[in-house]
């Protein structure tokens, strides 16, 4: 069994995979190191061969969340790393090391599965964009804040909007003009998603027309479904590129 490692900003997504077939033991999206190792080592029948992370944190604390899984399951946590090509894409970057290693795993797995030109959105903690040519040129993309983001300096930088996680979920089960703060500000957030979401389609659309496939992965990828409606929402995207980064035998 591998286990699988996406280490955002906010929450780690971990899975546990059958070394053999690919098929998935466990899963889950924890919010710190601690409660990760409790959660994968509460799995039935684990026998873990090996690791492979991707992570957007600072070298240190990868390299602190490397030294815990080898303490806790006795396995050494392969780090995908950047690089200028892989798996017939390009890294667009000027410095392909600054490329976000979420953003360059998820463009490697939307090329392998699309294999032409393809147009990923990814919402987590930021809202970001990457495009790749048919050729397998990665263009660049965009970053923006994400739904956490957004909602968050709101709540900092102004005295009177404040209020509970559980309003905040019940606001969005429509998106009409907001009648309270709770549903002015959630509505108004995930508008800015969804209008995000259009003008990365609209950029596509003027590069490749009608020929392009467009992936909608992370956290709040649900909040522009219905704004993108042609996308394929692939949740495990960024994993699908990890994998062809770290192969593991
Ligand atoms: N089960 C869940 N646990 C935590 N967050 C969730 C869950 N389901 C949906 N979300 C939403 O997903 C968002 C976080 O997305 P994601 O996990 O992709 O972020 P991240 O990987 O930490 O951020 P980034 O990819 O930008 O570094 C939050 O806004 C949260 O509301
Ligand atoms: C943009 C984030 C924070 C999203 O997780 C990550 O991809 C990152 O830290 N990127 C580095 C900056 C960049 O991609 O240009
Ligand atoms: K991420």
């Amino acid at each position: 069994m591998i286990l699988e490692l996406d280490c955002g900003n906010s929450f780690i997504k971990w899975r546990v995979i059958h070394a053999a077939d690919a098929t998935i033991v466990g899963g889950g999206i924890v919010d710190s190191d601690q409660a990760l190792v409790a959660e994968v080592s509460a799995l039935a029948s684990l026998r873990l061969s090996g690791c492979r992370i991707v992570s957007v944190r600072s070298e240190e604390e990868t390299a602190a969340l490397c030294a815990l899984i080898r303490q806790a399951f006795s396995v050494v946590a392969r780090v995908a790393e950047p690089a200028q090509q892989m798996a017939g894409v390009r890294n667009g970057y000027e410095d392909y090391q600054r490329l976000g290693m979420d953003r360059w795993l998820a463009a490697l797995g939307a090329f392998h599965l699309a294999k032409g030109a393809c147009l990923v959105i990814d919402l987590g903690t930021a809202a970001k964009s990457d495009f790749i040519a048919a050729d397998g040129e990665h263009l660049g993309g965009y970053i923006c804040p994400g739904m956490p983001l957004m909602r968050s300096q709101l709540r900092t930088h102004t005295r009177r909007i404040r209020y509970d996680d559980a309003s905040a979920v019940r606001a969005l089960t429509s998106l009409a003009p907001g009648r309270s703060t709770v549903e002015a500000v959630e509505r108004g957030c995930v508008l800015m998603l969804q209008g995000f979401a259009h003008t990365q389609l609209e950029q596509a659309r003027a590069l490749w027309g009608e020929n392009f496939t467009v992936f909608l992965t992370g956290g709040d990828a649900p909040l522009v479904r219905e704004a993108a409606p042609t996308a394929r929402v692939v949740p495990d995207l960024v994993f699908v590129g990890l994998a062809m980064a770290c192969p593991l035998d």
